[in-house]
Protein backbone atom coordinates (compact mmCIF):
# COMPACT_ATOMS: atom_id res chain seq x y z
CA UNK A 1 0.00 0.00 0.00
CA UNK A 2 1.23 3.73 -0.69
CA UNK A 3 0.30 5.89 1.83
CA UNK A 4 0.75 9.27 1.51
CA UNK A 5 1.52 12.22 4.23
CA UNK A 6 1.38 15.94 2.93
CA UNK A 7 0.72 18.96 4.51
CA UNK A 8 1.82 22.84 4.03
CA UNK A 9 5.32 23.09 4.58
CA UNK A 10 6.14 23.22 8.97
CA UNK A 11 3.42 20.93 9.91
CA UNK A 12 5.35 18.25 10.85
CA UNK A 13 5.64 15.69 7.74
CA UNK A 14 9.64 15.39 8.43
CA UNK A 15 9.40 14.96 12.24
CA UNK A 16 6.44 11.93 11.57
CA UNK A 17 8.73 10.24 8.35
CA UNK A 18 11.79 10.41 10.81
CA UNK A 19 10.04 8.43 13.42
CA UNK A 20 8.03 6.58 10.98
CA UNK A 21 11.45 5.32 10.24
CA UNK A 22 12.86 4.93 13.41
CA UNK A 23 9.74 2.00 13.93
CA UNK A 24 11.11 0.32 10.99
CA UNK A 25 8.75 1.91 8.38
CA UNK A 26 9.81 2.46 4.84
CA UNK A 27 9.59 6.34 4.32
CA UNK A 28 10.51 7.77 0.86
CA UNK A 29 11.15 11.69 0.81
CA UNK A 30 9.65 12.92 -2.27
CA UNK A 31 11.69 15.80 -2.19
CA UNK A 32 14.52 13.60 -3.35
CA UNK A 33 12.58 13.00 -6.08
CA UNK A 34 11.54 16.31 -7.67
CA UNK A 35 15.13 17.38 -9.01
CA UNK A 36 14.45 16.04 -12.65
CA UNK A 37 11.30 18.41 -12.96
CA UNK A 38 12.40 21.81 -11.46
CA UNK A 39 11.35 24.54 -14.30
CA UNK A 40 13.10 27.12 -12.27
CA UNK A 41 14.13 28.37 -9.23
CA UNK A 42 11.58 31.58 -7.88
CA UNK A 43 14.27 33.66 -6.44
CA UNK A 44 11.37 35.34 -4.51
CA UNK A 45 9.66 33.03 -2.25
CA UNK A 46 13.29 30.74 -2.68
CA UNK A 47 11.58 28.08 -3.72
CA UNK A 48 12.18 25.86 -6.81
CA UNK A 49 9.30 26.02 -8.86
CA UNK A 50 8.41 22.02 -9.98
CA UNK A 51 6.27 20.43 -12.79
CA UNK A 52 3.97 18.88 -10.15
CA UNK A 53 1.91 17.21 -12.92
CA UNK A 54 5.25 15.77 -14.72
CA UNK A 55 6.54 14.78 -11.92
CA UNK A 56 3.44 12.86 -10.86
CA UNK A 57 2.36 11.43 -13.65
CA UNK A 58 6.42 9.87 -13.67
CA UNK A 59 6.25 8.69 -10.42
CA UNK A 60 6.20 4.84 -10.00
CA UNK A 61 3.75 3.26 -7.56
CA UNK A 62 5.72 3.27 -3.79
CA UNK A 63 5.19 0.59 -1.40
CA UNK A 64 5.03 2.38 2.28
CA UNK A 65 5.07 5.99 3.03
CA UNK A 66 5.88 8.65 0.61
CA UNK A 67 6.21 12.43 2.73
CA UNK A 68 5.81 15.77 1.25
CA UNK A 69 4.03 18.67 0.03
CA UNK A 70 3.04 17.04 -2.80
CA UNK A 71 2.11 13.41 -1.86
CA UNK A 72 -1.77 14.29 -2.39
CA UNK A 73 -0.67 14.88 -6.38
CA UNK A 74 0.04 11.06 -6.37
CA UNK A 75 -2.61 8.17 -6.55
CA UNK A 76 -2.07 6.77 -2.80
CA UNK A 77 -4.48 4.33 -1.77
CA UNK A 78 -4.58 6.72 1.53
CA UNK A 79 -3.53 10.30 1.99
CA UNK A 80 -2.87 11.59 5.48
CA UNK A 81 -3.16 15.73 5.84
CA UNK A 82 -0.84 17.47 8.79
CA UNK A 83 -2.35 20.53 9.96
CA UNK A 84 -1.15 23.40 12.13
CA UNK A 85 -2.81 26.32 13.29
CA UNK A 86 -1.33 29.22 11.16
CA UNK A 87 -0.48 30.86 14.14
CA UNK A 88 2.04 28.29 15.55
CA UNK A 89 2.98 27.43 11.80
CA UNK A 90 4.59 31.13 11.75
CA UNK A 91 6.45 29.94 14.89
CA UNK A 92 7.74 27.29 13.39
CA UNK A 93 8.44 28.15 10.62
CA UNK A 94 10.73 31.44 11.92
CA UNK A 95 13.50 29.38 12.80
CA UNK A 96 14.22 28.38 8.83
CA UNK A 97 15.39 31.66 8.06
CA UNK A 98 12.51 32.21 5.55
CA UNK A 99 11.51 35.46 4.15
CA UNK A 100 8.24 36.83 6.20
CA UNK A 101 6.75 36.79 2.56
CA UNK A 102 7.10 32.83 2.22
CA UNK A 103 5.98 32.09 5.76
CA UNK A 104 3.12 34.32 4.91
CA UNK A 105 2.47 32.60 1.80
CA UNK A 106 2.40 28.98 4.05
CA UNK A 107 0.43 30.52 6.91
CA UNK A 108 -2.50 31.59 4.45
CA UNK A 109 -2.01 28.39 3.01
CA UNK A 110 -3.01 26.73 5.75
CA UNK A 111 -5.83 29.11 7.12
CA UNK A 112 -7.19 28.76 4.26
CA UNK A 113 -7.26 24.99 3.93
CA UNK A 114 -5.58 24.56 0.31
CA UNK A 115 -4.25 21.49 0.67
CA UNK A 116 -7.34 20.03 2.39
CA UNK A 117 -9.61 20.96 -0.52
CA UNK A 118 -7.02 20.02 -3.18
CA UNK A 119 -6.23 16.62 -1.16
CA UNK A 120 -10.80 16.35 -1.56
CA UNK A 121 -10.86 16.66 -5.11
CA UNK A 122 -8.48 14.22 -5.76
CA UNK A 123 -9.86 11.41 -3.34
CA UNK A 124 -12.33 9.35 -2.50
CA UNK A 125 -13.81 10.69 1.73
CA UNK A 126 -13.09 6.69 3.28
CA UNK A 127 -8.70 7.71 1.63
CA UNK A 128 -8.44 10.76 3.83
CA UNK A 129 -7.16 11.46 7.07
CA UNK A 130 -6.31 14.96 8.85
CA UNK A 131 -4.09 15.00 11.48
CA UNK A 132 -4.14 18.39 14.05
CA UNK A 133 -0.63 18.63 14.89
CA UNK A 134 -0.91 22.25 16.58
CA UNK A 135 -0.58 20.38 20.35
CA UNK A 136 0.37 16.93 19.48
CA UNK A 137 3.36 15.54 19.79
CA UNK A 138 5.23 13.46 16.84
CA UNK A 139 5.10 10.44 18.41
CA UNK A 140 1.19 10.70 19.13
CA UNK A 141 0.78 11.89 15.58
CA UNK A 142 2.98 8.68 14.21
CA UNK A 143 0.54 6.43 16.23
CA UNK A 144 -2.58 7.97 14.71
CA UNK A 145 -0.28 7.46 11.14
CA UNK A 146 0.02 3.82 11.88
CA UNK A 147 -3.62 3.11 13.48
CA UNK A 148 -5.14 4.61 10.07
CA UNK A 149 -2.59 3.19 7.56
CA UNK A 150 -3.89 -0.21 9.38
CA UNK A 151 -7.27 0.20 9.17
CA UNK A 152 -7.78 0.39 12.98
CA UNK A 153 -8.97 4.30 12.45
CA UNK A 154 -11.57 5.21 10.23
CA UNK A 155 -11.06 8.28 7.24
CA UNK A 156 -11.57 11.76 9.19
CA UNK A 157 -10.99 15.47 8.36
CA UNK A 158 -12.79 18.67 7.82
CA UNK A 159 -13.50 19.40 11.38
CA UNK A 160 -10.57 21.99 11.35
CA UNK A 161 -11.89 25.71 11.15
CA UNK A 162 -9.41 28.32 10.85
CA UNK A 163 -11.00 30.89 9.02
CA UNK A 164 -10.67 33.63 11.66
CA UNK A 165 -6.38 33.26 11.08
CA UNK A 166 -7.27 34.70 7.98
CA UNK A 167 -7.07 38.19 8.59
CA UNK A 168 -4.23 37.68 10.58
CA UNK A 169 -2.00 36.31 8.00
CA UNK A 170 -2.92 37.95 4.89
N1 LIG B 1 3.91 17.47 16.29
C1 LIG B 1 4.74 18.50 16.46
N2 LIG B 1 4.67 19.26 17.56
C2 LIG B 1 5.51 20.31 17.73
N3 LIG B 1 6.45 20.68 16.85
C3 LIG B 1 6.57 19.97 15.73
C4 LIG B 1 5.72 18.85 15.48
N4 LIG B 1 6.05 18.34 14.26
C5 LIG B 1 7.07 19.11 13.81
N5 LIG B 1 7.37 20.07 14.70
C6 LIG B 1 8.42 21.09 14.54
O1 LIG B 1 7.98 21.98 13.52
C7 LIG B 1 9.06 22.29 12.65
C8 LIG B 1 8.69 21.88 11.24
O2 LIG B 1 8.53 20.46 11.21
P1 LIG B 1 8.90 19.59 9.93
O3 LIG B 1 10.24 19.98 9.39
O4 LIG B 1 8.70 18.16 10.31
O5 LIG B 1 7.77 20.09 8.91
P2 LIG B 1 7.51 19.61 7.41
O6 LIG B 1 6.04 19.52 7.27
O7 LIG B 1 8.30 18.39 7.11
O8 LIG B 1 8.09 20.80 6.55
P3 LIG B 1 8.68 20.72 5.03
O9 LIG B 1 7.53 20.40 4.14
O10 LIG B 1 9.20 22.11 4.75
O11 LIG B 1 9.75 19.69 5.01
C9 LIG B 1 10.29 21.59 13.19
O12 LIG B 1 11.00 22.49 14.00
C10 LIG B 1 9.70 20.46 14.03
O13 LIG B 1 10.57 20.11 15.09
Amino acid sequence: MMIGITGTPGCGKTAAAKLLQKLGHPVLDLKTTVGPFVLEHDDASGSDVVDVDAWAEAFPYTEGFVEGTFAHYLPCDKIVILRCRPDVLRERLAPRGYSEEKIRENAEAEALDVILIETVDSFASEQIYEIDTTSTDSESVVRSILSFAKGESPASFGSLDWSEYITDVI
